[in-house]
């Protein structure tokens, strides 16, 4: 509950936290292994973010998902991020954890939804239900434990499968303090092929010692403000506000899914705050929209 209060919050806050703060075009882990080759914002974001009398409307927010094997480093990286924490012990991930992180990007206010999935195969099903919508996909594997690694083109196969658009992929090498050096170099390798293969920008992290933590999230909120106000100005008929399309996506479920969100929602009583927060601000922005009379909603995921 506290957890999802302070989302919320974080959400709500008048201005994000100095070192949410992003001006620069953060850069990847390393130019050669990634296949994004821009190198700073895009130029119609960057004049559209400047001017005066800015016309983007409506909540800016990107989903973020988190996936990977049982006991990769998941959670730790999210807790690593947003709480500023690491703990030793390892407590399985129920279903789903839902965080917000609030940005000034190009001193416009973005929010990145970060979902951090179960990696147990008997949450898969609740966990699944929450890939739709999704504008970011993190495949974590362990670099100390190679088995992981070659589960993680079926586990974005999986999140490909849910969302209609593709999305922004990272490979996330996760542990690296776990390595020395020379033991890091053969894993990289191997890494680095497979998230050339998947169309993937490949991060090695620590979230013991906080090693590119940071820098891997602020490039994966860059990234996401960058596409989805693209998105925004191509689309020559927008008339839904930023934000309004995904949280909808993200939050109206098919019946069956509806059903398992509900069943785990009576169970998971800490998220019901975000939840009910999301659908207010969801129907907050349909209602916006439907008051120019321009809504429209694309795919079957709105009712
Ligand atoms: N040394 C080290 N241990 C880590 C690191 N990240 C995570 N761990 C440990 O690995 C174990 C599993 O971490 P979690 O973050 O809970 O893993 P998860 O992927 O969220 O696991 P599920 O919720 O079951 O899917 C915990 O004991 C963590 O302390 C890291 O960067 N370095």
């Amino acid at each position: 509950m506290l957890e999802s209060r302070s989302a919320v919050l974080k959400m709500m806050q008048s201005q994000a936290f100095k070192d949410r703060c992003i001006d620069e075009f953060p850069t990847p882990y390393s130019h050669r292994f990634t296949p994004i080759k821009q190198l700073d914002f895009s130029t119609s974001v960057k004049q559209v973010c400047s001017s005066p009398r800015q016309p983007l409307s409506g909540l800016k927010i990107s989903k973020a998902i988190f996936l990977g094997d049982v006991a990769v480093g998941k959670t730790s990286l999210v807790n690593r991020f947003c709480h500023k924490v690491f703990d030793g012990n390892y407590k399985a991930t129920i279903g789903v954890d839902f965080e917000v992180e609030r940005f000034d990007i190009l001193k416009v206010p973005f929010n990145l939804q970060i979902w951090d999935t179960a990696g147990q195969e008997r949450f898969k099903c609740i966990a699944s239900s929450y890939y739709r919508g999704a504008q970011v996909v993190a495949v974590v594997f362990d670099l100390s434990n190679l088995y992981s690694l070659s589960h993680c083109a079926q586990w974005l196969e999986e999140a490909l499968a849910c969302n209609i658009t593709r999305p922004l992929v990272f490979l996330v090498g996760a542990k690296r303090d776990l390595l020395s050096s020379s033991a890091y170099k053969h894993v990289e390798e191997q890494a680095t092929r497979l998230a050339q293969q998947l169309g993937a920008e490949y991060w090695a992290v620590s979230s013991r010692t906080g090693d590119g933590v940071s820098e891997m999230f602020s490039r994966m909120a860059a990234l996401a403000f960058d596409a989805s106000i693209l998105r925004d100005l191509n689309t020559a008929n927008t008339t839904v506000p930023i934000g309004a399309e995904l949280v909808c996506e993200s939050l109206f479920f098919s019946k069956n899914e509806k059903h398992t969100a509900s069943v785990f929602y009576k169970r998971s009583k800490r998220h019901i705050l975000c939840f009910i927060t999301l659908t207010f601000t969801a129907l907050k922005c349909q209602k916006r929209a439907q008051n120019k009379q321009k809504y429209t909603c694309h795919g079957s995921s709105c009712m």
